[in-house]
């Protein structure tokens, strides 16, 4: 599968949000809404992606006990929403049972089930946060595939990672099993709060099926170039 991208529509109200996926609208189909737009405009604002034949990623990334997230996740699917998140951390059997209500939910009612997605460790983090947290693993790398292998087996399509450990990943778990990756950054973007960073061009060298880009694009100036320019090193 080729590398596809998903931009993150981070803004503080729906016009700016619509405003930038008006903007793209012939060069990006797959759009991230996360915590800031889901709380000030959510609705509205799925609602105008789906209107407009868009793909949207629900990046709430659930972390509580596993009843409150299968209903959290069931009560999504109001949305008609392509991808759903919770935290890997959340344990094995909050993933078991948001995979088993979510798809005997979608079978019942006919409905395309949408992708689901364990965050394993945040992009913003590094090695530091390992040791502070007496985290046992001997690497990110390590600790990312270990909680990937729990994602795989709690029924979920596929975890949000660095793109820096995709090979390992796929290598381990299969190429069908899906890696989102944020912690974008061409050479010419600024890393910002990121840590584990990734070009686009590596990140499609190293077979990421979909990586998520915010800023370099939302923050740019000129966004449909900054795209254009993203999609061309994708496609390089
Ligand atoms: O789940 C996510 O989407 C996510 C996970 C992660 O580990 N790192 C990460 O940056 N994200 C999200 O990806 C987007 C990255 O945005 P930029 O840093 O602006 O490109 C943000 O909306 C983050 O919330």
């Amino acid at each position: 599968m080729d590398t596809k991208i998903i931009v993150a529509l981070d803004f503080p109200d729906f016009s700016k949000a619509a405003d930038l996926v008006t903007n793209l609208s012939d060069t990006v189909d797959f759009y991230k809404v996360g915590l800031e737009s889901f709380i000030s405009c959510g609705e509205k604002l799925i609602h105008f992606l789906k209107s407009n034949g868009k793909k949207v990623f629900l990046d709430l990334k659930f972390h509580d006990i596993p009843n409150t997230v299968a209903s959290a996740s069931l009560a999504s699917l109001k949305y008609d929403i392509d991808m759903l998140n919770v935290h890997a951390q959340g344990g094995s059997i909050m993933m078991s049972t948001v995979s088993s209500e979510i798809e005997n939910y979608c079978d019942k009612h006919s409905l395309q089930k949408p992708y689901l997605i364990a965050v394993t460790l945040l992009t913003s983090l590094n090695e530091t946060h390992l040791r502070e947290y007496k985290i046992n693993a001997k690497s990110t790398l390590e600790y990312v595939v270990d909680l990937a292998k729990i994602t795989q087996k709690s029924g979920f399509d596929g975890v949000v990672a660095s793109a820096r450990e995709v090979s390992a990943i796929k290598n381990t778990l299969g190429n069908d099993f899906l890696t989102v990756t944020p912690g974008i950054r061409p050479a010419w973007a600024a890393k910002n709060d990121q840590q584990r960073v990734v070009t686009p061009s590596e990140a499609s060298k190293l077979g990421c099926d979909y990586i998520v880009i915010g800023r370099p694009i939302t923050a740019s100036s000129k966004p449909y170039k900054a795209a254009e320019k993203i999609l061309e090193e994708l496609n390089d």
